[in-house]
């Protein structure tokens, strides 16, 4: 278990509850009752997110176990405590490696407990109880080779360096599969290429390379298989134009960046603030140039002409990430299903505009770490069935040996790729192409073709000398394999947009005061939004010439018009069978029936009016 930093710090703080606890206690609060994870503990009050990733993801692993104790010493009604505190709290004294130290209150009455849990625990075998429902879906780790900063070789020849074994690449996904699920692969020292992205290396899971220069200078990228997929799957060619519309912390981005050789446009907005300044960074440090990056909402992001090629992976229910939250409590959540039906209206509107803003989009990646069909196959279907210029590649086909497929039911079901943990060893995933109908589809053959097969390299045994944590095991990742690293950067912008803020500047009032500009003079084409590489002392000295006031006003008319936008959007959105959908449903069919004859409803010449005054 990985507890053993919160006691280092408790033991500084002897009398009062530490803050890691109370923290951990509002976030399991808000999770509980439907928020996001994620979003939760990155907005939450305490510097170190790890550890209070460490802590919840404990309370998570033991929750069965502590409802029984709960209700059965009756603790809550005794004490009169906060719920959420007492999980935590009986988490960090029955399963942390020190116990709880202190002498708070809180702590005190939990502790009154123990002999009476241990007694429970062992009348109830608590314990079976845990392993029995807790069976944890263990996928193996995988980084990325960055191409932009190294090459295959060079990591390879590192590896070896490291006394790591390469073992062959399976020349089916069906033995790959078998391979990385075998005990062979459970040795710490070995690891094989990935059958079909081939700058991607799979790892046991225990493997981390936190200390080797390659990790510290982005050359080694921790990214879940099927998160790669999507910009794999998106495969956009060199010196096209690309845009990213939900793209922080900017892992899919960089894999673009990759794939177009950092030649062509990246455009990279995401709506974020905090997220939007952590994508900055890591693209820098990957070495992404070909890159322009937009803090504000994709729906106002202007409409490029030359994008040819959208990806689009929204902010989701994060239901298919292993080990995140324990999904069936989540399932019965009241809030949760209200927050699915909103998330999902949010995607079919984005998913909406991306195909119909584009003139010259000819290839769009609609994808979700999900494992929800309401924001997966519903959406697609719905956007299908509206947008009659895109048809479907079928994704399985072009990731030679996939299985599966989307959920079944939908109309575009056999055409989508799931990710299931258990089976795929990724964590679950959704994915769906989008292609214009008018096109040539010789893209899948393309695909096809792409993938290698790996060349055979010689075992070697030698000694493994990579550090590997073996309590690691017992934390249950979010997205912490790709995400350890944007923590580690969170903290490091946070200090430096505290800083940036006291004196009333900060690097998006750069791209907040270009956005303001772009809105007053409407000339979408020719804006030019700052640079994602500008360092941020030469932001400094061209910031120092805006007045503060100014900024905050532009700030707030922008968060304000962004606010009506989105209203009105999640409002009309096609899943909310509202009296707006419906209105919008009919008024599409009408539209689709005057197309022939070059009619044009009232309704969309006034939309496309306030679309251009929005823009
Ligand atoms: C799943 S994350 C994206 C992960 C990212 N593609 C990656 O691979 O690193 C979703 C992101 O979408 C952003 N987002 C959600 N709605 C948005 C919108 N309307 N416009 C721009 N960004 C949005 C969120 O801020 C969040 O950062």
């Amino acid at each position: 278990m990985v507890t053993e930093k919160p006691v280092k710090n408790m033991n500084k703080n002897k009398n009062k509850t530490s803050g890691v606890y109370k923290t951990a206690a509002k976030v399991l609060k808000k999770v509980k009752t439907g928020s996001s994870y994620k979003t939760q503990l990155y907005q939450a009050q305490y510097p170190n997110k790890l550890l209070l990733n460490a802590v919840l993801m404990n309370v998570f692993k033991w929750e069965r176990v502590i409802d029984v104790l709960v209700e059965k010493s009756k603790i809550l009604e005794k004490e009169n405590m906060d719920r959420e505190l007492v999980y935590i709290l009986i988490t960090e004294m029955m399963w942390s490696k020190f116990g709880l130290v202190g002498s708070a209150k809180n702590l005190l009455a939990v502790k009154k407990y123990k002999a009476e849990f241990l007694q429970i625990m062992k009348d109830n075998d608590l314990e079976k109880l845990t392993t029995s429902t807790h069976t944890k879906v263990l996928i193996p780790r995988f980084f990325r080779v960055n191409t932009l900063l190294t090459t295959i070789e060079k990591i390879l020849e590192k590896l070896s360096n490291l006394k790591f074994i390469k073992l062959k690449t399976p020349k089916s996904y069906a033995q790959f599969l078998e391979l990385i699920k075998s005990e062979k692969f459970e040795e710490k020292n070995v690891f094989v290429q990935d059958i079909h992205i081939k700058e991607l290396l799979v790892f046991n899971s225990k493997v981390k390379f936190y200390e080797i220069e390659e990790y510290k200078n982005g050359s080694l990228i921790v990214q879940d298989k099927a998160s790669c997929l999507a910009a794999y799957l998106l495969n956009p060619e060199p010196n096209s134009t690309v845009l990213d519309m939900c793209a922080a912390p900017g892992m899919k981005t960089s894999h673009l960046a990759a794939i177009m050789q950092n030649t062509g446009k990246l455009y990279a907005v995401d709506r974020n603030k905090e997220r939007f300044h952590i994508m900055q960074n890591m693209l820098q440090t990957y070495g992404v140039q070909n890159v322009e990056t937009f803090n504000m909402d994709a729906l106002t992001f202007p409409y490029y002409d030359d994008v040819k090629y959208i990806l689009l992976d929204p902010s989701c229910s994060g239901s298919g990430i292993v080990n995140r939250v324990r999904n069936d409590s989540l399932g019965q959540n009241q809030n949760f299903q209200t927050r699915l039906k909103k998330l999902a209206n949010v995607h079919a509107q984005l998913l909406n505009h991306a195909l119909k803003s584009y003139p010259n989009l000819e290839r769009l990646v609609y994808s979700t770490c999900s494992a929800n069909h309401e924001e997966n196959e519903a959406v697609v279907d719905e956007a299908l069935s509206i947008n009659g210029k895109f048809k479907l590649l079928d994704c399985t086909k072009m990731v030679k040996g996939w299985t599966n497929k989307g959920a079944p039911g939908y109309d575009s079901s056999e055409m989508c790729l799931n990710a299931i943990p258990s089976v795929d060893c990724t964590n679950g995933f959704f994915i769906s192409v989008f292609v214009r109908r008018d096109l040539e589809d010789n893209e899948v053959a393309k695909k096809e073709e792409n993938i290698d097969d790996t060349e055979n390299v010689k075992e070697e045994k030698v000694v493994e000398d990579i550090e590997v944590d073996e309590e690691e095991e017992d934390v249950g990742d979010i997205e912490v394999d790709e995400e350890k690293k944007v923590i580690e950067y969170n903290e490091i912008v946070n200090k430096k947009v505290k800083k940036v803020k006291k004196q009333s500047i900060s690097n998006s009032d750069i791209n907040v005061k270009n956005k303001s500009e772009i809105k007053k003079n409407k000339k979408l084409k020719n804006i030019k939004v700052e640079k994602v590489f500008e360092d941020n002392e030469i932001v400094d000295k061209k910031v120092k010439k805006v007045k503060k006031s100014s900024i905050t006003n532009m700030d707030n008319n922008l968060e304000k018009k962004s606010q009506i936008i989105k209203n009105k959007n999640i409002e009309s959105t096609p899943l909310v069978k509202s009296k707006n959908a419906k209105r919008r449903e009919r008024r599409l069919k009408l539209e689709k029936a005057n197309k022939s004859s070059g009619l044009q409803t009232t309704k969309a010449k006034k939309q496309k009016k306030v679309k251009v005054e929005q823009t």
